[in-house]
């Protein structure tokens, strides 16, 4: 615990810190903390290779510091008196950055942009950007503090194009750890790959040999503001519900039987021969057996943005998703949600955005600096 003469220690949640350097970055296998603000930058006419090296300089000697519980400079005192409270600066590099800079010749194309879905009702002003800020942290004023002193650093270089803001459930709320529930009431997150499986290296992260050889640990993440339809799923009894996803909402287990952890059975059949996973259950559709192996790292936030004006909730979840190539992550999968899943009718996708993340800094290296100086 942190601790200075005569003072009490932090309790865990606000003394615990997560490494800024390291093969990968951070905020990707880091469990999802209780507040997150995801920031989507545009860099400002004029700027070139030159501003984005000190921009991503700059930035990775000011999450490692942030994240190591220091203050910044121009302190604001907003994060006064708490500890780092598992703060993580991921960043990212958007299709445009590569105009910008100049570097055209090395933007993956894994960067592609995305196909369009017919759901799509996407906002342009949502979505996109050159530069993407992803932070997490378990206190909400260490998460402001980190956005302010992140975006106050980026001043004449970058301007903030989007920003949105999501929470997860607080460390400790719960009896004992356990998957985060959805603002849907569902739990969210169990069959997501693990980082004790076999494979989950090569689904998340670009390997060291991989292309281009500057994404070496890196991984795309796509974000997508999905908001739910409330109202209407609220007025469905549990059992439709549960039939929507495939699973039981009180603990998350496959209707098939067993608890959460038990694997879904996709060939059961219910007494008249007719499958206790429907056809277009959310399990079914999106899981890897179904989409020729494609997976991919959930970890979203949920949001609530207040009320519209038909009353009601501007609330959802903030998908972002974390893979080695979104050609075998994301876009196999939400094609094929797009077509039938019985999800789609209580969502709305309503922005939508891919990131390169580069691999994590080394000491004495930033974000990005094998892109730029390599
Ligand atoms: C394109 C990918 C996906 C989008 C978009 C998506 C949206 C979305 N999902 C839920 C709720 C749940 N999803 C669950 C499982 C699940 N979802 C995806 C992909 C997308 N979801 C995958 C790959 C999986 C795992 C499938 C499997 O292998 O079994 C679940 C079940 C619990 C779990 O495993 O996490 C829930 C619940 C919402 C509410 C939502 C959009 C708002
Ligand atoms: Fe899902």
């Amino acid at each position: 615990a942190t601790t200075t003469r005569g003072a009490p220690a932090l309790t865990s949640l606000g003394s615990t810190t997560v490494a800024f350097h390291g093969t990968h970055q951070p905020g990707i296998t880091t469990p999802a903390q209780t507040h997150g603000h995801l920031v989507a930058l545009d860099l400002a006419p004029g700027a070139g290779r030159r501003q984005a090296v000190e921009l991503l300089r700059g930035w990775s000697g000011l999450a490692a510091r942030l994240m190591a519980g220091e203050a910044p400079d121009d302190d604001t005192s907003v994060a006064r008196d708490a500890g780092p409270s598992s703060l993580t600066v991921t960043i990212g590099l958007g299709h445009g950055f590569f105009d910008a800079t100049d570097l055209v010749d090395a933007r993956p194309t894994a960067l592609d942009p995305l196909p369009a879905f017919s759901n799509d009702a996407l906002d342009p002003d949502r979505s996109d950007g050159d530069l993407w800020l992803q932070i997490g942290a378990d206190d909400a004023l260490v998460a402001f503090g980190a956005l302010r002193a992140l975006q106050r650093a980026a001043a004449g270089t970058a301007a903030v194009r989007w920003q949105m803001t999501g929470f997860n459930r607080s460390p400790g709320a719960t009896a004992r750890p356990m998957t985060n529930r959805n603002l849907m009431g569902q739990v969210d997150g169990t069959n997501n790959p693990g980082p004790a499986d076999d494979d989950f290296d090569e689904r998340v992260f670009v390997p060291a040999d991989g292309d281009p050889a500057w994404m070496a640990g890196g991984s795309y993440a796509v974000v997508r503001r999905i908001r739910m339809l409330l109202d209407d799923w609220e007025r469905r009894t549990v059992g439709e519900q549960e039939r929507v996803i495939g699973r039981r909402k009180s603990d998350g287990a496959p209707l098939t039987g067993g608890e959460e952890t038990t694997p879904v059975d996709l060939e059961a059949v219910d007494d008249d021969g007719r499958p206790v996973i429907g056809a277009n259950a959310h399990v079914r559709v999106s899981a890897p057996e179904t989409n020729g192996g494609a997976a991919m790292l959930r970890r979203p936030f949920s949001f609530h943005d207040g009320f519209r004006g038909d009353g009601g909730p501007d609330a959802g979840l903030l998908f972002v998703c974390w893979q080695a190539d979104p050609l075998r992550g994301f876009v196999p999968v939400q094609r094929k949600l797009d077509r039938g899943d019985a999800l789609s009718e209580f969502v709305r996708h309503e922005a939508s955005a891919l990131f390169a993340v580069p691999g994590g800094a080394a000491e004495g290296e930033y974000v990005g600096q094998r892109l730029l100086e390599g």
